[in-house]
């Protein structure tokens, strides 16, 4: 298979050659890898008690609990050969399942009272009679991960305890206490194409984002940029993780040294790069291409599913990130707030396409004026100018 699927001036260097993450290497090869690939300073940890630090223990081990589960059950879709989009079961049963484990360990491990979850699915239709043999499945797929970790082992949990769990997520969050945000797999359709995924996970606070977490079992540890899939010794797998004030890190989601991570201090849009969805159906491409062309970019853009573009970003795999979906579409708080949060603490900047701020405080979904852009501090301004010309002449030429 190809090393870079490229297409009409398009790489997608992620292609569905990556192995899966598993246990692998000494943690003196990962840090060596990433900090040389990275230029990223490895910085140790807060000693001080955050406010934040009990949850975001919880969220870290929730999210690569469900990682885990996700990898095993695209592992299973990728040699069963049936990654058509026709087959939608599989992908249903990883969704469910990665919401359930990460709301029960959360629940698990902090207050349970307090508790309250925005996520992306429900447990309507495994209610049904025709669901019954998907929760049957996602019942033990759920228990099986769970077991995984010796601190749940000994109490299976039961269908109705599966529902529950899954429905804990209907939170519609708001401006006051805290709230959850998840979304258990991100990227279905990079998840179904053996491509990029992310599970994202985020706290809001008085409706602000205080902690982001991305799971990507597939995101390369080092840059995207150099990425060499047929390489087999180059290891996939990452977590990354924000807490506000505090900066963000990534580690290997076996489980390495954080390192903390930056974005790019690049200030010449020539030599830029910039992400962009991979379907054309939830991004406009040709938009894109107009912004990067006004700014001077030079490179093609990189096409890859989920928030894993947020947290390569935030490392400085690329400079800019351009999201702007087909008219009509509402985002949702749980596409953004982790991988946002993420952004931020890595000293980048996430706005709409007017410059303001998301905010993630009015329920379940974000409601923003046309499109999401995110770089750094230097180039936001010539991205900004760049947009609205574009944008000025898409509306003119209607
Ligand atoms: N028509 C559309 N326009 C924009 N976004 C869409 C869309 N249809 C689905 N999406 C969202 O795009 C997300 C994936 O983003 P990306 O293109 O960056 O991989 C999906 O998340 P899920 O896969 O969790 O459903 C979904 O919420
Ligand atoms: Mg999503
Ligand atoms: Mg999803
Ligand atoms: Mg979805």
């Amino acid at each position: 298979m190809a090393t870079f699927a490229v297409s009409s001036g398009t790489i997608n260097p992620l292609t569905r050659t990556l192995p899966l993450a598993k246990n692998t290497k000494p943690l003196s090869l990962f840090s060596l890898s990433i900090s040389l690939s990275l230029k990223a300073s490895k910085t140790p940890l807060r000693a001080s008690s955050m406010s934040y630090d009990k949850q975001l223990a919880a969220a870290k081990k929730a999210a690569s609990l469900a990682a885990r589960l996700c990898q095993k059950v695209q592992k299973a879709l990728l040699q069963a050969d049936v990654q058509s989009k026709s087959d939608k079961s599989p992908v249903t049963v990883a969704d469910y399942g990665s919401q359930a484990v990460v709301s029960v360990v959360l629940q698990k491990e902090l207050d349970s009272a307090s508790f309250s979850l925005v996520a992306e699915e429900d447990s309507g239709d495994l209610r049904k009679e025709e669901g019954k043999e998907t929760l049957q499945r996602i019942m033990k797929l759920v228990n099986e991960t769970l077991a995984s970790d010796e601190t749940y082992g000994n109490a299976p949990l039961s269908e109705e305890d599966v529902l529950a769990a899954i429905d804990s997520g209907r939170s519609e969050g708001g401006p006051s206490g805290q709230h959850w945000v998840l979304d258990p797999i991100d990227g279905t359709k990079g998840f179904v194409r053996g491509d990029q995924y992310a599970i994202a996970l985020a706290l809001l606070d008085e409706g602000k984002a205080v902690l982001g977490v991305l799971a990507c079992p597939n995101l390369p540890l080092s840059s995207v940029a150099s990425h060499n899939p047929q390489d087999p010794q180059e290891k996939v797998g990452c977590l990354f993780y924000a807490q506000v004030g505090s900066g963000t890190y990534m580690q290997s989601l076996d489980g390495s040294t954080p390192i903390k991570v930056h974005v790019t201090d690049l200030d010449n849009p020539e030599d830029a790069s910039f992400f962009e969805s991979f379907e054309a159906a939830h991004s406009l491409h040709d938009l894109s291409s107009s912004i990067a062309k006004k700014l001077g970019v030079k490179a093609p853009p990189v096409r890859i599913d989920s928030q894993a573009k947020y947290g390569a970003l935030s490392r400085g795999d690329g400079a800019i990130y351009l999201r702007f979906p087909h008219k009509g579409y509402r985002e949702k708080i749980w596409d953004h707030a982790a991988g946002y949060l993420v952004v931020a603490e890595a000293g980048g900047v996430v706005s709409d396409a007017a410059g303001n701020t998301l905010d993630f405080s009015r329920g379940r979904y974000l409601d923003l004026h046309e499109g999401i852009i995110v770089t750094n501090q230097k180039l936001m301004p010539a991205l900004l100018k760049a947009v609205k010309e574009s944008l000025n002449e898409k509306s003119s030429s209607l």
